[in-house]
């Protein structure tokens, strides 16, 4: 579905995308991370063939962008990091005012808005809305007219507990019925619920790619926390289980001192993503 090819994007004498190669399959939920001005959202404006590419190539569905963009655009969606609806119209008013550009039926809207949970604030003006609200209008939007490849530039920030569920679910629900959803997210336990493969960049280039679960098993490091009791004052140490003297350490508090408490850590994506680009950034 999406390929790109040495993709770079320049701005000035800087590259925000570096020589970077990708391919999406269709179906795929597909986590796409990496630091603060990593290179994701240029990227993702050559995606939607916003921004051409300075060398390198992004083609979606063999269609180059952004020259092949009147092809591919009725089949895409976009939910991009700021929302920039009408204020001044009703969330409803402002579904049925893209329905018709869409050439969308009328209930597509009332059935989207009942899936973001908008119903009720459906005649309410968008300028009333909250922030959280404003991202899930637009999620509604963007899937009005079913599109098989959907990017969400952080469609979870500014979401309360629910609705993030009710969006991670939705986006689930999206691949599973074949949609493409290309995604990024600074939420490291959003990415191991619910993304099939991962990239991770940093400096407009890839480090990795792959599952999370692959992932973590390649850079999981073991550590525990050791608490033990000497002449009535407890101490604790934390532990790096694949470093020889921190393994040999904790035999000998095991066997030697009066142990309390051993705790072994659990190595998570986030610290997957801290390692790999903590590494990067040095
Ligand atoms: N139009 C532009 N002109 C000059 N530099 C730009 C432009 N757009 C982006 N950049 C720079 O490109 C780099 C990548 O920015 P980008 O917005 O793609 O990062 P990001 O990974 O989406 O970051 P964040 O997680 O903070 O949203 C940054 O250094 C940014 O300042």
């Amino acid at each position: 579905m999406i390929r790109l090819e040495q993709l770079t994007i320049r701005f000035g004498q800087f590259n925000a995308v570096d020589g970077l190669s990708l391919a999406v399959e269709a179906g795929e939920l597909f986590g796409f991370l990496g630091p603060n001005g990593a290179g994701k959202t240029t990227t993702i404006r050559a995606l939607t063939g916003a921004l051409k590419p300075s060398a390198g190539s992004v083609s979606i569905n063999g269609h180059a962008l952004p020259w092949q963009l009147d092809t591919v655009k009725p089949i895409m969606g976009y939910v991009p990091d700021t929302e920039n609806h009408f204020d001044d119209f009703t969330g409803r008013e402002n579904l049925q005012l893209y329905a018709r550009l869409y050439g969308v039926d009328s209930a597509s809207v009332e059935d989207w808005l009942a899936r973001l949970q908008l119903s009720e604030a459906g005649d309410l003006k968008v300028r009333n809305y909250s922030k959280g609200m404003k991202k899930k209008l637009l999620i509604a939007r963007e899937l009005l007219h079913s599109p098989r490849l959907v990017f969400f530039d952080e469609p979870t920030a500014n979401l309360d507990a629910h609705s993030i569920q009710l969006v991670r679910s939705l986006l689930r629900e999206l691949a599973a019925s074949g949609t493409t959803v290309f995604l990024t997210t600074h939420d490291m336990d959003e990415v191991e619920q619910i993304c099939d493969r991962v990239a991770i960049i940093a400096k407009g280039r890839l480090l990795e790619c792959d599952t999370p679960t692959a992932f973590i098993t390649r850079h999981a490091e073991r550590y525990c926390d050791v608490q033990y009791d000497r002449d009535g004052k407890s101490m604790r140490e934390t532990l790096h289980l694949d470093v020889p003297e921190d393994k040999a350490r904790l035999s000998r508090i095991v066997t030697e001192e009066h142990c309390v408490r051993v705790h072994s850590r659990e190595f998570r994506f986030e610290d997957v993503f801290r390692k790999l680009t903590g590494q990067a950034y040095t």
